[in-house]
């Protein structure tokens, strides 16, 4: 039984591409046969956003929206090399990413930090993919569900209405690596994510809370995680830059 939410697929480019090469996945995914009940979005590099939003605007395709990759929770100042949530909203860029495992391994963000660029991220308006998921340690010390949840309990001290939140659970041992969690791993993590938020946010949030799975997602694998019932769809990596991206949105048709 796959799950009554809609399918919504994320596209994280992370530091790939160049404005030719961007401009050049987008022509393929509005030239696609692309589900229209699934929400699409695409994070590109900082500096080839408004370029993507641009074109996608241009070729006024309503499912698709861009999400930046990061964001600093000040609106302004002397920050060198952030970009804040306001500078976002003010670019009208709908969405951004939060705690990818990158960002929490390789340049030091906390849980606390998650927490307090997710309320800002809110705050400014912005809609959020909040990023969690364990290493293969954790994992392999059955600590899973633990580390989730202390992941989760972080931002939900700081973070009240999650109605704008779509969890994506990457476990770190699956990004990048082609180990992709099998769908019974995948979808018994996100079941406890769904009893979390029942727990903490009530049954209807709960209910309506878009977990989305990240690691290794290809064309091969999609069918069969998307028919799970707690899996309401992908943050993709390195397959958001190939031409397979389109059948992993159509995963459902
Ligand atoms: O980190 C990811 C998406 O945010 C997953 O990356 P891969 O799909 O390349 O494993």
């Amino acid at each position: 039984m796959s799950s009554p939410r809609g399918l919504f697929v994320g596209g994280n480019w992370k530091m790939n591409g160049t404005l030719d090469s961007s401009k050049k996945l987008i022509d393929h995914l509005i030239a696609s046969k692309l589900d229209e009940s699934t929400e699409i979005v695409v994070a590109p590099p900082f500096i080839h956003l408004l370029q993507v939003k641009d074109y996608l605007q241009a070729s006024s395709h309503p499912n698709i929206k861009v999400s930046a990759q990061n964001a600093y929770h000040k609106s302004s100042g002397a920050f060198t090399g952030e970009v804040s949530v306001d500078q976002l909203v003010d670019a009208q860029v709908p969405w951004v990413i939060i705690g990818h495992s990158e960002r929490r391994t390789l340049f030091g963000e906390a849980d606390h930090n998650v927490a307090e660029k997710t309320k800002a991220a809110l705050e400014a308006g912005l809609s959020v993919i909040l990023c969690i998921g364990e290493t293969l340690e954790q994992r392999e010390k059955d600590e899973t569900v633990s580390v989730v949840t202390r992941q989760l309990n972080a931002v939900e001290q700081e973070v009240k209405d999650w109605s704008k939140i779509v969890v994506a659970y990457e476990p770190v041992w699956a990004i990048g690596t082609g180990k992709v969690a099998t769908s019974q791993q995948a979808q018994e993590v996100h079941s406890e994510i769904r009893k979390w938020a029942a727990s903490k946010l009530g049954q209807s949030v709960a209910n309506k809370l878009r977990i989305i799975y990240g690691g290794s997602v290809a064309a091969k694998n999609c069918k069969e995680l998307s028919t799970q019932a707690d899996i309401d769809g992908f943050l993709v990596g390195g397959a958001s830059l190939k031409p397979e991206f389109v059948d992993i949105v159509n995963a459902r048709l």
